[in-house]
């Protein structure tokens, strides 16, 4: 589950994005699992790490080509929302902060790619078992429109959410919401939990804005 550089993320988060293509009817998703490299076999949108001279949203466009090779404007692209990996380590922990994008389907068919193989995926039954654990908690609002701010703190090299934080900024896009009145992601803690605030070292692009 790690990067291959032990340090990357420690002083500072790396930032990275992910690109959810949406088809034209809105009933499903382009995915890829990942071929190689931090998390193999992870089902996600397309995406990865920002280079030091390009937004988040050119970070976006040249992953999504790189990986699926489907070619979009950033014009082309919703941004909906960051989330915030914490990943536990025993003696320093690391960092990741994912800008989110939501693209319409043009026409273009993806084309497997040396890291990652598409598929299309139902809306209404994502692989959750193959994605990432914090996925079911905000994937769904997202892909119906929504907005979401999440931050995640993962168990030591295990897929696993030990404690989270979520916000639907769009909360009736989210159906795991609507099932509870209180707009609130029923998956996670009502309070912002201190320690994760202690985890989160030294902030990053969240902090900056
Ligand atoms: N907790 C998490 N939940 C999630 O949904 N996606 C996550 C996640 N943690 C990381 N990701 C995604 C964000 C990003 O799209 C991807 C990480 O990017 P990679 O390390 O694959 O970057 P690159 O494609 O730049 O890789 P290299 O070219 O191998 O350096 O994993």
């Amino acid at each position: 589950m790690y990067p291959d550089q032990p340090n990357l993320g420690v002083d500072k988060p790396v930032l990275s994005t992910i690109v959810f293509i949406i088809s034209q009817d809105g009933k499903s998703v382009l995915l890829g699992k990942k071929k190689r490299g931090f998390a193999t076999g992870i089902i996600n949108g397309f995406g990865g790490k920002k280079h030091p001279d390009e937004t988040m949203a050119a970070c976006a466009i040249r992953e999504l080509e790189e990986e699926s090779g489907i070619t979009m404007a950033e014009s082309d692209l919703t941004y909906c929302g960051m989330i915030r990996a914490v990943f536990q380590r025993p003696t320093t922990n690391w960092t990741m902060e994912i800008a989110l994008f939501r693209g319409i389907f043009q026409g273009q068919d993806p084309i497997e790619s040396e890291e990652m193989a598409p598929s299309w995926y139902r809306i209404d039954s994502l692989p959750f078992q193959d994605m990432w654990d914090d996925d079911p908690s905000w994937l769904p609002g997202v892909l119906h429109g929504g907005f979401v701010m999440g931050d995640f703190l993962y168990v030591d090299k295990v897929n696993r959410v030990i404690e989270s934080v979520i916000e639907h900024h769009n909360p009736s896009a989210c159906s795991r919401c609507i099932a509870q009145e209180s707009g609130h992601c029923p998956l996670i803690p009502r309070e912002f939990p201190t320690s994760l605030r202690s985890w989160i070292g030294n902030g990053g692009f969240f902090s900056q804005s």
